[in-house]
């Protein structure tokens, strides 16, 4: 049924939505203010034309935008961007009863993103490879990203290749790719049993297309040169499929607002530090201790930390801190602490936090909803939040970064 809407705001993922008799109805791609024809289908309806256009719209840089499911948001104007972004941390502390200063949003240019997920698979005489559809399994083939860099855009007909190679049958394989120092890393996940004569094939084109390292289904089938990044002077060589911040620009922006905030601790605390983007840039200026679940990353942590030169002492501690959260006596020992847990957030670590005397702490999320919860807990306990500063890590996507920096008031007596 194709109807008339007349568009009341833009949602947190990006979708326009209109409150109608039935209850609000998403609408991707449409704009607060806007008038459309969409087709109603339940709660969601598919754009047919916008009759009214808001005078926000824009026209979206990239040829995929609207297939492709990696960005959801380009069709409105930078600054009305910037604010709806930064709206989406504001509501979560809000509704969390938290009280903060949310700074502007730091921005990060297209063109940026060192780190992709695409999926490929196997059809009818060809491969496609690509990004998901949105809230879909279907790929969108890709020939051009505006958000990755240019080294991966310029390797996807390479890539492609390798996916033929690597995708046998229907079913969807997923590569995660990473422009590193020393050129692109793959990780091949979904892959299955790769046999001798795959194995040398895959060994071929990675050698011809100048690949650092492929591993498949977390084993390393070639590196032609160890996948370097850097945490500020410190070089890494990161694990496959380890987790690495999805841009230079916007880790640049985090290590710093964290560094800066923690300047002057003697013994800092990184939780859940993975290959050690902020331990290893803090150990210029703090001793370190490292925790975190990945037995890869810390691996990789403490390789880098032995062999960079003029680093304070760095310790690894291989931890589930969702289970195990440090305890307040543990936290005993540090004068700072930066925690930057997964989507899921901190909760149990946030409780003992919450408890404990460290002067100084910072936040790192991807997840304003839980950065919201867990900052409640540490407000609870004692913790005021200096201030929140929201950055756009994932341009045009519905997602948004956020460094929190708390301290706590010295006890009196
Ligand atoms: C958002 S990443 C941040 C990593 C690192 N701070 C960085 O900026 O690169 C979250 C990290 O938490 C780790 N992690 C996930 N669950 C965990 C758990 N239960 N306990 C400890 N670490 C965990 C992941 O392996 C990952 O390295």
């Amino acid at each position: 049924m194709i109807e008339r809407l007349r568009i009341d705001r833009l949602g947190a993922q990006g979708d326009g939505i209109a409150e109608t008799a039935q209850g609000p109805v998403y609408v991707p791609f449409a704009l607060a203010g806007e008038t459309v024809s969409a087709e109603i289908r339940g709660q969601r309806a598919q754009m047919v034309q916008v009759e009214e256009a808001s005078p926000l719209r824009v026209q979206p840089v990239c040829a995929h935008f609207g297939q492709c499911g990696g960005c959801s948001i380009q069709h409105l104007a930078v600054e009305a961007y910037a604010a709806w972004k930064r709206e989406k941390v504001v509501r979560a502390l809000e509704l969390s009863g938290v009280e903060a200063e949310v700074g502007e949003l730091v921005t990060c240019p297209p063109a940026t993103r060192r780190r992709v997920a695409l999926s490929a698979r196997k059809a009818v005489g060809t491969v496609l490879l690509g990004f998901n559809a949105a809230m879909s399994h279907d790929i969108v083939e890709i020939r051009d990203c505006a958000v990755a860099v240019p080294e991966i855009v310029a390797a996807l007909g390479d890539l492609r290749e390798l996916a033929g190679v690597l995708a046998t049958g229907p079913k969807p394989i997923r590569l995660t790719v990473t422009a590193t120092r020393t050129g692109l890393d793959i990780a091949a996940d979904g892959v299955g049993r790769v046999d001798e004569g795959r194995r040398r094939g895959l060994v071929e084109l990675c050698l011809g297309r100048r690949f650092a390292r492929l591993s498949v289904d977390g084993e390393i089938i070639i590196e032609r040169k160890k996948p370097v990044v850097m945490f500020g002077d410190v070089p890494v060589v990161i694990p496959p499929g380890g987790f690495l911040q999805a841009t230079e620009q916007a880790e640049a922006v985090m290590a710093a607002l964290v560094t800066e905030h923690l300047a002057g601790a003697k013994f800092v605390a990184d939780l859940f530090a993975g290959s050690g983007t902020f331990a290893l840039r803090l150990a210029r200026q703090s001793r370190v201790h490292a925790a975190e679940s990945e037995a890869r990353a810390l691996t990789a942590l403490d390789e880098a930390a032995r062999h960079a030169p003029g680093l304070k002492p760095v310790s690894v501690e291989k931890r589930d801190l969702f289970r195990r959260p440090l305890l307040p006596k543990e936290l005993a020992a540090f004068d700072g602490l930066v925690f930057d847990p997964p989507r899921a957030g901190a909760e149990a670590q946030s409780e003992q936090i919450a408890k404990s005397e460290v002067r100084k702490v910072a936040a790192v999320s991807c997840n304003p909803g839980t950065l919201a919860r867990d900052l409640a807990i540490l407000a609870k306990g004692g913790y005021r939040i200096v201030r929140v500063v929201p950055v756009d890590q994932f341009l045009w996507s519905a997602h948004v970064e956020a460094v929190a920096l708390l301290e706590k008031p010295r006890r009196r007596g």
